[in-house]
């Protein structure tokens, strides 16, 4: 009986904390108290082990028990989210989002089918919500918003000293360490960058000269080029996938271990006990060592007479000086290491492959694309990225990309402040994790015309009568966390379109309808794709620009 009250009161009293965070310290104490309570019974009451032991289990059975039921009727029935709709289990548990999460790897299609079902505000966990509507966008992410990140955001480590500065939950601490990475992405860092990026998509189209008339698997190959051009963008330094055909290990890793990610990420508090016991986080092992390894090779060849010639670099100098902006530990660093690489390639690779399957789709598109580059370039010889940069139609093409298949299908969470938000009528109470289903709102028929197709118009001369500008659009984000490698993508992303369309007419293989490539993104927090089997044929002389 006091084993059930200890258990109820228990539950009362981690109402007001973040309990999650606590988790792995809870889980431990329970193995511990199974010993202590097992040798007070046998001292005590002198009685022997199997005895001692078996009432040991049994007070803790009790406590737990009492516990999960407390918890469970609080959740159903008086939640403050109570009158929420959505799945029942998820009422109960994470754990059911995490299974829908895992049934097909597919997230974004769950959460589509929840909104379709429930409406516009999902109850997708016990304290979660989905809220599929424009208002709440900047209410949630824009510059005067009051809501913070999450412990999703402490699923690598909860101090916001040992974490990626995207990760950290204090925001002021997070205005400070994303100075040092603004550095590394202003207008001058990028003048840098730009023929660096083309010296990579040269070789990319050299590559695809190679192998002109037959199917190249584009998803492979644009994650190669793009994970080049963080290589050298990034590191100063050549991943060498272009060269060899092949991904570089460490990419292997990540790709390796991505899908647990998208599952565990559903349950943030299971990622952050994994990281904490020693061994646990062993498939990442080898991602972390190489990540870790290039910022050292950093800081030993730091020449403080040198500007910075990538974005890594503006870290470890942020580091060298002891500036305010610097990642405070060697952890940071590392953790900031990683994000680089991840943030910057799955995201611009998969635009990239979804912007070519678009075109192959849509031939008129290319054609009309193909012409405008032609217009503007007469020579191939002549190629500027600024020339380039005024062909609109290239981020007509992106954008539109970007609305269809955000390879970021679903926001991050936050945490509405204390006293709540509302969200055109409807309140939403504080300590509650929100999140916005990108993909579903950009594909939302009441905001978007024709809102299941290619129209990549919509961004240019049809701007106006399509509405474009009032239409939820948030492929980056917004507000103080919106991505710092936005200009970047564009950079990597321009230059990359107007090779390809210059020198290819670039069509589906044979055996390819694209159909599993479209319908089969896999959601591992950024989207995985499947293969896409493409052909390029080299354009006929009068029609190419080279
Ligand atoms: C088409 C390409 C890209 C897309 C769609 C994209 C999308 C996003 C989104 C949605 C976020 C916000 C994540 C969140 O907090 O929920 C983000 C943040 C971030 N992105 Fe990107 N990204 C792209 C390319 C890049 C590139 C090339 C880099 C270069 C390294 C980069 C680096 C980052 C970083 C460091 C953050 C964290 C910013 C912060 O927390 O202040 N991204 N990105």
């Amino acid at each position: 009986m006091t084993a059930a009250v200890l258990g109820v009161i228990f539950h009362i009293s981690i109402q007001g904390i973040e309990f999650e965070r606590h988790m792995y310290t809870f889980l431990a104490a329970l193995p511990i108290s199974f010993v202590a309570f097992t040798y007070t019974f046998q001292t005590t009451e002198a009685i022997h082990l199997g005895e001692a032991s078996a009432q040991a289990a049994i007070i803790l059975t009790i406590f737990l028990l009492a516990l999960l039921t407390s918890m469970s009727i609080y959740r159903l029935f008086f939640h403050r989210l109570h009158s929420f709709p959505g799945p029942h289990f998820s009422r109960l548990s994470r754990i059911y989002a995490a299974y829908l999460a895992a049934k097909n790897m597919q997230f974004y299609r769950e959460l589509a089918a929840l909104h379709f079902k429930h409406g516009d505000f999902v109850r997708t966990g016990p304290r979660e919500l989905s809220i599929m509507r424009p208002s709440a966008i900047p209410l949630i992410f824009g510059p005067n918003t009051r809501c913070r990140k999450t412990t999703w955001h402490s699923q690598t480590n909860s101090n916001g000293d040992k974490c990626a500065m995207t990760m950290t939950r204090d925001p002021v601490q997070h205005r400070l360490r994303r100075r040092a990475w603004d550095r590394g992405f202003s207008m001058r860092a990028l003048g840098m960058y730009e023929p660096r990026v083309k010296e990579k998509v040269d070789m990319f189209v050299r590559k695809l000269s190679e192998m002109a008339g037959d199917p190249v698997d584009v998803t492979e190959w644009s994650m190669f080029l793009a994970f080049d051009i963080m290589g050298e963008v990034g590191f100063g330094k050549d991943f060498g996938n272009l060269a060899s055909g092949a991904a570089h290990p460490g990419i292997q890793a990540i790709h390796k271990h991505m899908n647990m990610m998208g599952i565990l990420s559903m349950m943030p508090w299971l990622l952050n006990i994994l990281g904490s016991i020693p061994g646990a986080a062993k498939g990442f092992a080898s991602f972390f060592d190489f990540c870790g390894t290039q910022m050292e090779e950093k800081a030993r060849g730091w020449d403080p007479q040198k500007e910075p010639g990538d974005i890594a670099s503006w870290l470890v100098k942020a580091v060298m000086e002891k500036d305010v902006s610097a990642p405070p530990t060697k952890e940071a660093l590392d953790d900031d290491s990683r994000i680089l690489i991840i943030a910057g390639s799955d995201t611009t690779a998969a635009t990239l492959t979804f912007a070519l399957y678009f075109l192959c789709k849509h031939p008129a598109k290319q054609q009309k694309l193909q012409q405008l580059l032609d217009d503007a370039i007469s020579d191939q010889k002549l190629w500027t990225y600024e020339t380039i940069k005024s062909v609109s139609y290239i981020d007509d093409i992106i954008n539109e990309t970007l609305r269809l298949c955000p390879p970021l299908a679903n926001s991050s969470p936050r945490e509405t402040p204390a006293q709540g938000i509302v969200i055109d009528d409807v309140y939403i109470p504080g300590g509650i994790n929100v999140i916005i289903p990108v993909r579903q709102i950009q594909r939302d028929p009441r905001y978007w015309t024709k809102a299941e197709d290619f129209v990549p118009e919509r961004w240019g001369e049809q701007r106006q009568d399509m509405k474009t500008d009032d239409a939820p659009w948030l492929p980056f984000l917004l507000g103080a966390h919106s991505c710092v490698g936005k200009n970047l993508a564009y950079l990597s992303l321009r230059t990359s379109l107007s090779l390809i369309m210059l020198n290819f007419d670039v069509g589906l293989a044979l055996e390819e309808s694209g159909r599993d490539f479209i319908n089969g993104a896999l959601d591992t927090v950024v989207l995985m794709l499947p293969p896409l089997r493409l052909v390029f044929t080299p354009r006929a002389p009068g029609t190419t620009a080279v």
